[in-house]
């Protein structure tokens, strides 16, 4: 699924308007608006007729939308009662909905909100500035208060189209319904969690012609990308990853690593961190080797500290031509430039120390950061957290891998997926495929397997995840 920004929404629209009459567009709008409202009416009350529809209007097309559609609705015999919340309402829009037996109310009159069967959030689209007044706040907290359904018209009102930061009061949908294209904000935390189900309305919109802002997988796409062992593949075709990682003082980083680059398919896992872990490793892991020798793809930084040689460390890995992944300390050690080949896993605080911002400017437009982390760097970018994308060199669309639960925010989960990210790159997949591939994975596992599992217990559930992805691949 791609998405796209505000200003390339608006030439899409514009292109189109070129070809039909005017109006046209906010029609077929209206008219997939109706039919998703209506279903939604059906399968939460079993009908339509006869029940209640709040529509919530705000100045602009958005509001004209929600107007219109509203109108459809009363002609299929829903009592239909917009309030207009901000601004004056689209004319031709309330003109519809009156003519169809629609009401309009006064917001002094609108009384218990659990008379309705749903809102229409019609307050504020693509051309919403952030956050909403504090009445209209007020009306919306009142709508979440009462537990109504809200059925939000292109975008949950209140958040930010192009970055998903939601800086004040939002509308919290149950469903959103998009036209034309999906919005950035649609598949970005914390827009994302106040968007619902999202229901794509076709409009006529050609997106072809712009390079979409971002690419989200889905699960389907990952289970088939991933590098599946050939018949014959040897160990070295699946690949041998060189963990370097852990420390005396944080010798389960190295574990944790250990354990996500065995589960994620590695063909040999290569141990080069603190001597500490060896014993556990030996006991859990006994495939793991101790011995210097051939690698295809470095893991490096996690869990290091303060690492007096961390410098040479990476440089050393960087000047032998291969792949790899560099994490959590590491990033403090790496060298100015880095080739795409490698990987950098930040969260949100580790990369706004990279790019010397704060914490909250990443949060706010994370897309905006991973792309000047590569800026930065010169590396391929994974910024993991609840929205986990992933930005290279060159190429201006942004990754986002599947999306799981929260369980997976706790120690040691970041040390596992730098492991499931070594062992993809080790088989030989470019940087920003093996991070999207093994975040992706770790997220789906996570899903499938709920619970404070600890990082290395997911990692063997990662490769349970794998193991059925194959089965039905190859019935
Ligand atoms: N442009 C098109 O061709 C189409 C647009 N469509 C609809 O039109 C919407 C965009 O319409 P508009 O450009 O009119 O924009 P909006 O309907 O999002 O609202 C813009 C208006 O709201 C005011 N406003 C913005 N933020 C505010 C805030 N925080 N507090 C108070 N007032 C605020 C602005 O001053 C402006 O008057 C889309 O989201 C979509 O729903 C659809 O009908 C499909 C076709
Ligand atoms: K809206």
């Amino acid at each position: 699924m791609q998405a796209f920004t505000v200003e390339q929404v608006r030439r899409l629209e514009a292109a189109a308007t070129q070809e039909v009459p005017e109006g046209a567009l906010m029609q077929r709008a209206a008219a997939g608006l109706a039919v998703v409202v209506a279903g939604e009416l059906e399968r939460r009350t079993g009908r339509a007729y006869g029940t209640r529809v709040l529509v919530l209007v705000g100045p602009g097309n958005n509001g004209g939308d929600a107007l219109w559609a509203g109108a459809r609705l009363a002609r299929r015999g829903v009592r239909v009662e917009a309030v207009g919340v901000l601004g004056t309402p689209h004319a031709e829009g309330l003109a519809a909905l009156l003519a169809a037996g629609g009401r309009r109310l006064d917001p002094t009159a609108l009384g218990d909100l659990r008379r309705y069967d749903l809102v229409l959030d019609g307050i504020l689209g693509i051309g919403g500035r952030p956050g909403l007044p504090d009445d209209v706040a007020d009306l919306v907290a009142r709508v979440e208060a009462a537990e109504v359904p809200v059925v939000a018209v292109d975008l949950p009102s209140g958040v930010v189209a192009d970055t998903g930061a939601v800086p004040g009061a939002s509308v919290r949908a149950d469903v959103t319904v998009t036209f034309g294209v999906v919005k950035v904000g649609h598949l970005l935390e914390p827009a994302r969690a106040r968007t619902g189900r999202l229901v794509l309305v076709d409009i006529g919109l050609d997106p072809t012609t712009e390079t979409p802002e971002l690419d989200a997988w889905d699960v389907a796409r990952v289970a088939d990308a991933w590098p599946w062992p050939a018949q014959r593949s040897d160990k070295y075709a699946k690949g041998v990853v060189g963990v370097d990682a852990g420390s005396e003082t944080y010798p389960g980083a190295g574990i944790m690593a250990t354990y996500g680059a065995v589960h994620g398919g590695a063909g040999m896992v290569r141990f080069l961190g603190p001597e500490s872990a060896h014993a556990v490793l030996t006991t859990n892991l006994p495939n793991v080797v101790f011995a210097d020798g051939r690698v295809q793809a470095h893991l490096l930084g996690s869990g290091w500290g303060d690492r007096p040689d961390g410098t040479q460390a990476v440089a050393a890995a960087v000047d032998s031509g291969l792949p790899g992944v560099l994490d959590a300390d590491g990033l403090g050690f790496r060298p100015d430039e880095l080739p795409e080949s490698w990987l950098l896993t930040p969260h949100a605080g580790e990369l706004a120390k990279l790019l010397g911002v704060a914490r909250s400017e990443v949060e706010d437009d994370p897309l905006a950061a991973v792309r000047a982390g590569v800026e930065r760097t010169g590396a391929t970018v994974l910024l993991k957290g609840s929205t986990q994308l992933v930005a290279r060199p060159g190429v201006r669309t942004v990754e986002l891998a599947v999306p799981g639960p929260a369980w997976t925010g706790q120690a040691g989960s970041g040390d596992t997926l730098g492991g499931l990210c070594a062992a993809v790159l080790a088989a030989g997949r470019p940087a920003h495929e093996a991070a999207v591939l093994a975040a992706s994975l770790q997220a789906v596992t996570a899903a499938a397997h709920p619970g404070p599992l600890p990082p290395h217990v997911l990692a063997e559930r990662c490769a349970d995840q794998l193991g059925a992805w194959w089965q039905e691949r190859h019935p």
